[in-house]
């Protein structure tokens, strides 16, 4: 079974606003209300491309109630742990603005509650895949990634990361499966600013040497980069030049990616099921139908570079 935990998820308000004026009131042209957070918008893709997954994490108020519905609706499984205060968070997009994001803190999540979704994990065993991504609430530990993977390390359970800085440095001694930075990120952790997928592989391999098995590097319009446990470093530019709304382009890759390698254990497909994912999710209003996914993947353009 597939399991997808964002700690902290959010509804995502996304707007367009013709001509933004900072420091004016400005109305918008366009407005979406949808369920967002990394661990959900990768249980949403991976159900429009036909795989189960159950939704984890910590919802609370209206807002918690709203994400729990949508996704139910959409037919994914979840259990979320209910927190009694506080509301789980709303994110500001300006779509218009492509990249301009506000995202919320999100709620306080009391230690005992953090045990519950522990124990939940602790139930997970040989076969399971396990997505840890989004950032944490302001009050959780900071290391809940690492604490999660280190009871985990000893249960046959394929662990995908996607988070930044410390939250993710901190889990790579035990070495997920995959994590998914996006060049931005990549460039951040080392205090540089890439932008090329020549730029990316060495720092990209400097995360594998820390001990990431597969480090995926998506950049945005420029594609993505994939370092494999089999040493090969592949590339695709972009398979769509029109962008639609880019929320969730990244989770989509992750859950693309997913996807191609429960199909046929090939990381070649894999990666390429996770650009098309992506591309199909950035060129489409809300994340990536099936249908576009199989457009999106014809136009996957894989090169094999020198690490
Ligand atoms: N502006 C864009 N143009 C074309 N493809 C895009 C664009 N933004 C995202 N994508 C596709 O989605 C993937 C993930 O998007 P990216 O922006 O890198 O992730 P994140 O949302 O995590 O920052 C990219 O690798 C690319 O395939
Ligand atoms: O947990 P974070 O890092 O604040 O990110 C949450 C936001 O990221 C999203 O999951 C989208 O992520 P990507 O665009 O990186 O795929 C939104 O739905 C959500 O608002």
């Amino acid at each position: 079974m597939i399991y997808t935990v964002t700690l902290n998820p959010s509804l995502d308000y996304i707007v367009a606003v013709d001509d933004f004026k900072l420091g004016y009131t400005n109305r918008t042209s366009s407005e979406l209300m949808l369920p967002g957070g990394k661990g959900t918008n990768v249980s949403i893709v991976l159900k429009n491309l036909g795989i189960d997954s159950t939704a984890l994490g910590f919802v609370a108020g209206f807002t918690g109630d709203e994400i729990v519905r949508e996704l139910e609706e959409t037919g994914i499984n979840t259990d979320f742990i209910k927190m009694k205060d506080g509301i789980s968070r709303i994110n500001l997009k300006l779509s218009s603005i492509d990249g301009t994001e506000i995202n919320g803190q999100g709620p306080d999540i009391p230690k005992e509650q953090l045990d519950k979704l522990m124990e939940r994990l602790m139930l997970l065993g040989e076969g399971d895949i396990l997505v840890l991504a989004g950032s944490i609430p302001v009050t959780m530990p900071s290391d809940i990634y690492e604490q999660i993977m280190k009871k985990l390390q000893d249960k046959d359970v394929t662990i995908i990361v996607d988070a930044t800085k410390d939250l993710l440095l901190n889990v790579l001694k035990y070495h997920p499966f995959l994590i998914k930075p996006n060049h931005h990120e990549l460039g951040e952790i080392f205090g540089v600013e890439l932008s090329e997928w020549e730029d990316v592989v060495p720092y990209a391999k400097k995360l594998q040497e820390m001990g990431a098995v597969n480090v995926l590097v998506s950049m945005g319009g420029k594609g993505g980069v994939l370092l494999s446990e089999d040493g090969k470093v592949v590339a695709t530019k972009a398979t769509v030049s029109v962008v639609k709304n880019s929320v969730g382009a990244g989770d989509s890759s992750v859950a693309g990616f997913i996807a191609g390698w429960l199909q046929k254990k090939d990381f070649d497909y894999a990666f390429s099921m996770a650009m098309a994912t992506g591309g199909a999710s950035a060129a489409s209003d809300y994340l990536a139908t099936k249908q576009e996914v199989e457009e999106s993947l014809k136009r996957v353009d894989l090169k094999h570079i020198a690490k």
